[in-house]
């Protein structure tokens, strides 16, 4: 199989706070603590590779915290790019009730040479496993002293000069600049307030979220998965819409569940061709393995999961129903 390459500029660490209660403005002690080498690029990896494809993640990282980076389980998929001092730390605190309260930290302006380094070593992989897939991941860092983000445009052009597909998860500033030059991206997975954001307008029905999924395919991504937390997701290409969810086991931390739910699909498209041959719909393949792998995550403790999702099925459909209203969580 070939393989699936992520790149996360902006890696982190998640740092994991289990607290009874959670008061805004009130001392809490934790009963459990964390550390994990993150970035959603390295979830999506981890995810791959617990399905059994051949993944890897560029993911540039603090000096400080090379070396937790070395020992964790994803070490031999990670290729670092390490630059001085200390990883940004991105908390989650969990409550009793399982209700994740996340603050993402900001990440450190990146040098032109560190830059240029993650581009020339993203290149390298994906001629290292011909790669089909190129996984954008996660927020970018400004490059120092421009005031601007880092520039993705060697990136995606050399991803196209090699043919290989491009999905992308991002939020806030990074997914406007991406989407301010859209054609060329296969697959974009945002959740329900990613694409509020992109849009420009609240969402509040499956038929509002398929209605701006379709937007954005109309300025030249191929295929929208909107992810909805609880409410599962939806596969939207310009022809069709899919619905799945899978019930989870339970929910330990919602963190990483977008992460898992992208490389499910990826997965679920490996399967396409199989599933074409014995009549099985390939978008739903993919839109069922993608709510299955995100369900499978919020029942793990940890951002990421180990192993593949046993014993979860996801309901597809494939009409979905317009008026749904989103759970008030999900809705943006
Ligand atoms: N509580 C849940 N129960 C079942 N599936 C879930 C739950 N939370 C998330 N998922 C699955 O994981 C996917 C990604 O989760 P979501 O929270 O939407 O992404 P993100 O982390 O990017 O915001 C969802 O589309 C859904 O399929
Ligand atoms: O780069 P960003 O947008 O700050 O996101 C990074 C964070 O996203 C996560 O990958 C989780 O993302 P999801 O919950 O969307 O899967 C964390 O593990 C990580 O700390």
């Amino acid at each position: 199989m070939s393989g699936i390459v992520t790149l996360t500029a902006a890696g982190a660490i998640d740092a994991t706070y289990r607290v009874g209660t959670l008061r805004r403005g009130a001392f809490a002690r934790a009963d459990s603590y964390t550390r994990e080498v993150s970035g959603k690029g390295v979830n999506v990896a981890a995810a791959l590779a617990a399905g059994g494809a051949d993944a890897s993640a560029v993911v540039v990282l603090g000096a400080d915290d090379v070396r937790l980076a070395r020992c964790g389980l994803t070490a031999p998929l990670l290729r670092i790019v390490e630059v001085p001092g200390a990883t940004r730390v991105n908390t989650s605190i969990i409550d009793a009730e399982g209700a994740t309260t996340k603050v993402n930290a900001p990440t450190p302006p990146l040098s032109a040479e560190a830059w240029e380094a993650t581009v020339s070593l993203t290149l390298d992989e994906l001629d290292r496993c011909a790669a089909s897939w190129l996984v954008l991941s996660g927020s970018l860092p400004e490059l120092a002293g421009t005031g601007a983000l880092v520039d993705l445009a060697a990136v995606r052009a050399g991803a196209a000069e090699r043919g290989v597909r491009l999905a992308v998860d991002t939020s806030g500033a990074a997914l406007a600049a991406l989407l301010a030059d859209p054609v060329g991206i296969d697959l974009l997975t945002p959740n329900a307030e990613e694409l509020a954001a992109a849009v420009g307008r609240p969402l509040a029905t499956f038929g509002e979220v398929i209605d701006a999924a379709r937007e954005i395919i109309g300025r030249g991504v191929e295929t929208v998965v909107a992810s909805l937390g609880g409410d599962g997701l939806l596969a939207v290409t310009a022809e069709r819409a899919v619905f799945a969810r899978a019930e989870a086991p339970y929910v330990a931390n919602t963190a990483g569940a977008g992460d898992a739910a992208l490389a499910g699909f990826l997965l679920g498209l490996t399967r396409a061709p199989a599933a074409n041959a014995s009549g099985a719909d390939p978008l739903a393949v993919a839109a069922a393995s993608a709510a299955e792998w995100g369900a499978h995550a919020v029942a793990h403790a940890s951002t990421l999961v180990a192993g593949p999702p046993l014993g979860i099925r996801a309901l597809v459909g494939t009409s979905p129903e317009l008026d749904r209203p989103l759970t008030p969580e999900d809705a943006a």
